[in-house]
């Protein structure tokens, strides 16, 4: 078996201190250590044998385990049961030909090498012999006081050019160097002192595991069945797995025979032959996560649970795949158990409505009873769930997170797409989210980002006219569209740099008494209602100019998406307003009576200016801050980031405050940041240039904007 080598713990009993070993290694393996070397220069064997077998029993098969020296130390924790994986040889321990002799084929034996006589002396030992290198030291450190010379990033890269045999870069070894080591082709970082003298070892690992994972792209391992077609299965998860930014790779559990208006037969290979596919794979390749879909029949689900066990691949996300889009059985009635049985090996299950309902015996009408079901399910098997709205009657398509072992349970809304194109939404979905678990992100994160890629995918799935059924979604749709084929890197542009150059703006926004006041309810009604007599005003010619942007939009999508915006801030939006604008609250004022402030004007202006002389990019940058800075204050308040005042429902302002987290009002705010990032990718220099400053401008009226009640009709900004 290959090793996942990526973060290895080497112990040190005198720097653990009172916590101990034991203590230290189990809280470094929650954090992401994948291998732990038992260190104990000068222990008596017995106590070898002891702590191996009590390390043994914490890591739980979480990540590999060798010891230091000790080959009879693993022989004898063997025999009481315990599981270690190998040992490690210095150049003046046992010889490594006599380890292997003793260990058998399938040990993992490591050799520390530092020098050219050392590498030079690897090419006399047969094949097979060592596993892997430890290289170092990288730099002078205190936990090696008879260290070599250090070999520093460029020795080490010299040294691991020199060698097919994997590299960890081991000896004062920093989070980092993490980038330059792995540009200098190690295969992971050995660390001491960084985790063993940590007040924290879980959290330092954490953050070596994810500082590694964004440095590298995950190989990710769908375990599923074919689809000729194309859009469901193995076939959308390896689409999926490469749009999200991983190296997909599939075992095949089963072929089915299907197009897009459904399966006419399935055929399931001997499970032997699923099993040699899995080994062949865990032999060479370090996996850094699986996606389960259709596995058909109970002996393929036997010999998955047995891999697992054997493997423990570091994430595994489950898609209990029972039935297809277009009705038909995957999965065996009589499988049906076997596969709750894998939910224990899962970090996250993805039932559809039906798998729930199938896993937790139960029916489930409506959205309320499949939120509870996922709980269920969640407190039963121990994992997280994603429990999916895609096969809920009505308008909207939401998911949501479950996980009771951490208490979060977060949902997320979506308008449901007008499109047939839903075949394999499920497959891709849950692959999507495996490869970007695996790039480091965490699960609110991950997502939101599938999530946002699927919908986006199911959008521009017609355009493919694939079949005359339910056809697949388009998995390469934005990156086609930021660049053709992937011919020019995805722009973060937007969403990175133009966000964090406001970020002045938007820390200037917090600190305004009118937002202070209305996140604590002590905002003066007089105040409130000043600003919500310019915002009406706002409003009326806002809308006017994304009625602009929508007669200059290219595409039809984006030209109904500027449309219905224009057609929400005059109709829904004033709905609000005057359900405050009247004499109820104390104030006889009609919508638009006011005169519009100079910081309403200068704002207007500025907008007008924009949709009349410009051209569409630069419009659309300059009606971007108007929905993206509400929407992020609205996510903050409602966080409870201002105080838990703003969340309260006898807020004197609970319903003004509900509308700007509203998630449908996010979802346009996530349309309108993709259509900018789409048309800044596709703009040249200068137009790309004159959008930032647009989008620059606008955001600075807004804060002048939500500086002006406080200062009736003061400064603004032209
Ligand atoms: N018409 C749609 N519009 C928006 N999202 C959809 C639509 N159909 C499915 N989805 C989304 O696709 C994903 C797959 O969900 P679902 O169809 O429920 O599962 P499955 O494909 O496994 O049956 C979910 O994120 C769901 O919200
Ligand atoms: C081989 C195979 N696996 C899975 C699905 C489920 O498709 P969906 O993602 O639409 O639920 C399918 N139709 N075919
Ligand atoms: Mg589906």
């Amino acid at each position: 078996m290959i090793a996942d080598l990526s973060l290895y713990l080497v112990t040190d009993a005198a720097l653990c201190g009172a916590r101990g070993v034991v203590e230290t290694v189990r809280e470094a393996v929650d954090g992401g250590v994948r291998i732990v070397q038992l260190r104990e220069k000068d222990a008596e064997h017995s106590h070898v044998v002891a702590r191996l077998v009590e390390l043994s029993r914490v890591i739980d098969g979480r990540a590999l385990l060798v010891v230091n020296d000790r080959l009879e130390a693993v022989l004898d924790a063997r025999a009481q049961g315990a599981r270690v994986d190998g040992v490690h040889l210095g150049q003046r321990d046992e010889s490594v030909l006599h380890a292997r002799a003793v260990l058998g084929p399938d040990a993992l034996i490591g050799l520390t090498a530092s020098s050219a006589a050392h590498l030079a002396a690897l090419h006399a030992l047969p094949e097979g012999t060592v596993d892997y290198l430890g290289v170092g030291v990288i730099r002078p450190t205190a936990t090696k006081p008879d260290h070599p010379p250090a070999l520093g990033i460029e020795g080490f890269r010299a040294f691991a050019r020199a060698t097919a045999l994997p590299c960890v870069a081991i000896g004062g070894v920093g989070i980092d160097d993490t980038e330059d080591l792995q540009s200098a082709g190690a295969a992971g970082l050995a660390v001491v002192s960084a985790l063993c003298a940590s007040p924290d070892p879980r959290a330092a690992a954490s953050e070596f595991r994810a500082r590694w994972r964004r440095g590298a792209v995950p190989r990710v391992l769908s375990i599923a069945g074919s689809d000729p077609s194309g859009g469901a299965g193995i076939q959308a998860d390896l689409k999926s797995i490469a749009a999200n930014g991983g190296y997909g790779m599939a075992a095949i559990a089963a072929l089915t025979v299907q197009n897009t208006r459904g399966v006419r037969d399935v055929h399931v290979p001997d499970a032997a032959f699923l099993s040699a596919q899995l080994e062949a794979l865990s032999d060479d390749i370090v996996i850094d996560a699986v996606k389960i879909g259709m596995l058909a029949n109970v002996e393929a689900v036997r010999v998955v649970s047995a891999w697992l066990d054997r493997v423990r691949p570091p994430l595994v996300v489950l898609d209990p795949v029972m039935v297809s889009t277009s009705g038909d059985r995957l999965l065996d009635a009589d499988a049906e158990d076997a596969l709750a049985s894998l939910l224990h090996r899962a970090h996250l299950v993805t039932p559809n409505l039906a798998e729930l309902a199938v896993l937790t015996r139960r029916e489930i009408e409506g959205w309320p009873a499949a939120l509870a079901a996922a709980e269920e399910l969640s407190t039963e098997y121990g994992t997280a769930v994603l429990v999916k709205g895609g096969h809920l009657p009505g308008d909207q398509a939401p998911d949501a997170i479950i996980d009771v072992r951490s208490g979060s349970r977060e949902e997320f809304g979506g308008g449901r797409i007008a499109t047939a194109n839903t075949h394999g939404t499920g497959c891709s979905l849950s692959s999507a989210l495996a490869t970007r678990l695996a790039r480091g992100e965490d699960l609110t994160e991950a997502v939101r980002a599938a999530r946002s890629w699927l919908r986006e995918s199911l959008r521009e799935g017609g355009a493919l006219h694939v079949g005359g059924g339910h056809g697949p979604v388009h998995h390469f749709a934005g990156l086609w569209a930021r660049g053709g084929a992937g011919t020019r890197p995805l722009p973060e542009e937007v969403a990175e740099d133009w966000w964090q150059g406001i970020a002045g703006i938007r820390a200037g926004i917090d600190g305004l008494p009118f937002v202070r006041g209305l996140a604590d309810g002590s905002l003066s009604t007089e105040d409130f209602l000043f600003y919500l007599a310019q915002d009406a005003l706002y409003l009326r010619d806002y809308a006017r100019v994304l009625a602009v942007a929508a007669r200059l939009a290219p595409t039809p999508d984006e030209q109904a998406f500027w449309a219905e915006s224009a057609r929400g801030s005059i109709l829904g939006e004033l709905e609000l307003h005057a359900s405050w604008l009247t004499p109820a609250q104390g104030v006889a004022a009609a919508t638009f009576v006011a005169d519009a402030s100079p910081t309403t004007t200068a704002y207007l202006d500025h907008l007008r200016s924009v949709a009349f002389g410009g051209d569409y990019p630069e419009l659309i940058a300059a009606v971007l801050p108007c929905f993206w800075l509400y929407t992020d204050l609205g996510k903050r308040l409602h966080a409870g980031e201002f105080g838990e005042r703003a969340r309260d429902p006898q807020h004197p302002y609970a319903t003004w405050l509900a509308t700007y987290a509203d998630p449908a009002f996010a979802e346009a705010t996530a349309r309108a940041i993709e259509f900018v990032t789409r048309a800044a990718a596709a703009a040249d220099d200068e137009t790309r240039a004159r959008m930032r400053r647009a989008f620059e401008r606008s955001s600075a009226h807004e804060q002048a904007f939500f500086r002006a009640p406080g200062e009736r009709g003061g400064d603004s900004v032209t």
